[in-house]
């Protein structure tokens, strides 16, 4: 955005609490607070209630929308505007432009028996005035709660929450990072990141959606609970599907299951699919909104490093078959990506360092910061304990890796999206990680295989003159300092070479890797010679 913009604008009825945690919000972000009543008053000289009187509400509406207008584009803090503003159409146009920038207009959405209470209050609500000031609230609420819901783009429901709390969760709302995928020939979207990025999920699902089958495993129960309840508030019905854990999940037997129960539950082309849970979960909801009556929306709620930095971004869905991993499936874009990093909280130790795999691929071909900040945090993300997560240092660098890393996978899925070419340089390293995880009958996890891959590919690289050893040892030490693993020797030369030559980018009877000719600059390595493939082997064999 250029220019001075609000850094978020608050919208909600009379007492639901944009004035009081508007400025609890501007405090804990340091920055300034305007509230559109207070400098209307201070503007016209008189109370909003003698305005009223004098003037009536038409021409209050004017001098409301004229201060909008110009705070939208001369202010650079948090923003609360009065209960009815939004109902202007001038306002509305305003809104949508800032909107169009980049802006942020949070619904705040109070509880409606707590905002009237508070609301009747402290009096000076013209609006309230003549009569049974509930009903009157009741019947401005029906009109404006379904403009306000489609207005905004960012929903905060902050029922029973006290100011602190809900300025907290409007927080992290601001602070959350959004990542925007295009999709050449299909419609865009994005991954929003951070603490509670999941509240979105009805915003990013919008109307048409009457059912939604929520898909997910048993060990994120937690985090699905969650988005079953922000899914029921927001009024869709839901459907509870829970799939056998991890790779189990994702075979035709569970998505044949999947597919007659949507079928007995009667769902429509306009209903849709939520994906909750590590990359298995959201590849096996991504494949069934991706053939349930030849494609319905869906939405990933990544709860896996893994999944949030790759797996649900990018639009490959798939299932295995007897014939080896993902080898059936679609290229099929969500509607969006929620990475709500709260779900982390939860995540084995083991799971988080094995994510760090494709991080630092994401680093290697394509952005040095990433490998600078995992240089210097390696010791901290090593002992990654998701309990004392939130709230603590590591938090924020935690977010700084996945936002970096979906970056670079954006960047190749927006060029490429069926991986004709660029995006094939994601697949650094996974030309012998496969083959390690077929061998080892998937219980290697995928990141640790990458990781073996990547020093495969470095060593390969290295023996060619691509790149100087110097490049080797650093693949080795930055891994090994995060706790992945660097060599492998669960099989043999034989079955290796026969598994590379099955691999997805091999053309014909070539092998075909992608190599490193410096840090952040993937290549086609095409054909290389026999013994230099065989070499490379034997020197990450340990
Ligand atoms: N579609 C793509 O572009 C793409 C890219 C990379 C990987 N993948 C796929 O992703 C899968 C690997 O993803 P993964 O590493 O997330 O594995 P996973 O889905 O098997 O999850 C690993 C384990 O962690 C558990 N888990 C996940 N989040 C948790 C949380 N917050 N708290 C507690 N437990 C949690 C899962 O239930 C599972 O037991 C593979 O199937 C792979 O093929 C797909
Ligand atoms: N979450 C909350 N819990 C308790 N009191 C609140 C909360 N939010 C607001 N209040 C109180 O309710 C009253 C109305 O809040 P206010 O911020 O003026 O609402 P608005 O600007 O949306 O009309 C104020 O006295 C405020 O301190
Ligand atoms: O709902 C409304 O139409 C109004 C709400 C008030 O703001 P609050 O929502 O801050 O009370 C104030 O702008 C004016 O009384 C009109």
């Amino acid at each position: 955005m250029s220019g001075r913009h609000p850094v978020a604008v608050i919208i909600g009825m009379m007492g639901a609490g944009k004035t009081r945690v508007g400025r609890e919000v501007a405090q804990m972000l340091r920055l300034p607070f305007l509230d559109a009543d207070i400098e209307i008053e201070r503007e016209v000289g008189m109370s909003i209630p003698d305005y009223f009187a004098q003037y009536g509400e038409p021409a209050f509406r004017r001098v409301e929308s004229e201060l909008i207008a110009r705070t939208l584009s001369d202010f650079d803090g948090i923003f609360a505007l009065g209960g009815g503003a939004p109902m202007t159409p001038a306002v509305q146009d305003a809104l949508a432009g800032y909107m169009d920038e980049g802006g942020r207009v949070i619904y705040l959405q109070a509880d409606p028996k707590e905002a009237m209470e508070r609301a009747n209050r402290g009096g000076g609500r013209p609006m309230l005035d003549g009569g049974d000031a509930n009903a009157r609230w009741m019947r401005l609420y029906e009109q404006r709660d379904p403009v306000f819901t489609a207005l905004a783009n960012v929903h905060v429901r902050t029922h029973g929450s006290t100011p602190q709390m809900a300025a907290r969760k409007v927080m992290n709302m601001i602070e959350e990072r959004v990542v925007h995928v295009d999709v050449a020939g299909g419609d865009d979207y994005n991954v929003r990141i951070g603490e509670g990025a999941m509240n979105h999920l009805a915003g990013v699902l919008g109307p048409g959606a009457h059912r939604i089958a929520l898909i997910h495993t048993q060990p994120v129960q937690r985090h699905s609970d969650r988005a079953r309840a922000l899914l029921r508030q927001a009024g869709y019905e839901v459907s509870d599907i829970v799939i056998p854990d991890a790779e189990a999940g994702k075979t035709v037997t569970v998505a044949n299951g999947i597919w007659e129960r949507l079928g007995r539950e009667g769902f429509t082309r306009s209903d849709a699919v939520v994906g909750v849970g590590g990359g298995a979960a959201t590849d096996l909801a991504g494949f069934i909104a991706a053939t349930w009556m030849r494609g319905v929306h869906y939405v990933n709620c990544p709860t896996s490093l893994l999944a949030m930095v790759d797996a649900s971004t990018g639009g490959k869905t798939g299932i295995n078959t007897t014939g080896g991993k993902n080898l059936a499936g679609s290229f099929y874009t969500p509607a969006g990506v929620l990475a709500d990093t709260t779900t982390l909280a939860s995540l084995p130790n083991d799971i988080f360092i094995e994510g760090l795999g494709e991080v630092a691929k994401s680093g290697f071909i394509s952005d040095p910061e990433i490998l600078r900040i995992l240089r210097e945090h390696a010791a901290e993300l090593r002992a990654f304990d998701g309990a004392s997560l939130l709230g603590s240092p590591l938090e924020d660098v935690v977010d700084e890796l996945i936002e970096r890393t979906v970056r670079v996978k954006a960047r190749h899925v927006s060029a490429d999206l069926k991986e004709a070419g660029l995006r094939e340089f994601l697949n650094y390293g996974h030309t012998m990680g496969h083959a390690i995880e077929k061998i080892e009958h998937f219980r290697w996890r995928h990141g640790n295989a990458v990781a073996v891959g990547m020093v495969y590919a470095a060593e390969l690289a290295s023996i060619l003159g691509i790149i100087d050893d110097d490049l080797v040892v650093e693949h080795r030490t930055l891994l090994d300092s995060l706790g992945l693993p660097t060599s492998w020797n669960g099989g043999s030369y034989e079955d290796v070479l026969a598994l590379m030559h099955r691999d997805k980018k091999a053309r014909g009877n070539r092998l075909r890797f992608v190599v490193l000719d410096a840090i952040g600059h993937p290549i086609h390595l095409d054909d290389p010679p026999a013994d230099a493939v065989e070499e490379a082997f034997r020197r990450i064999a340990g």
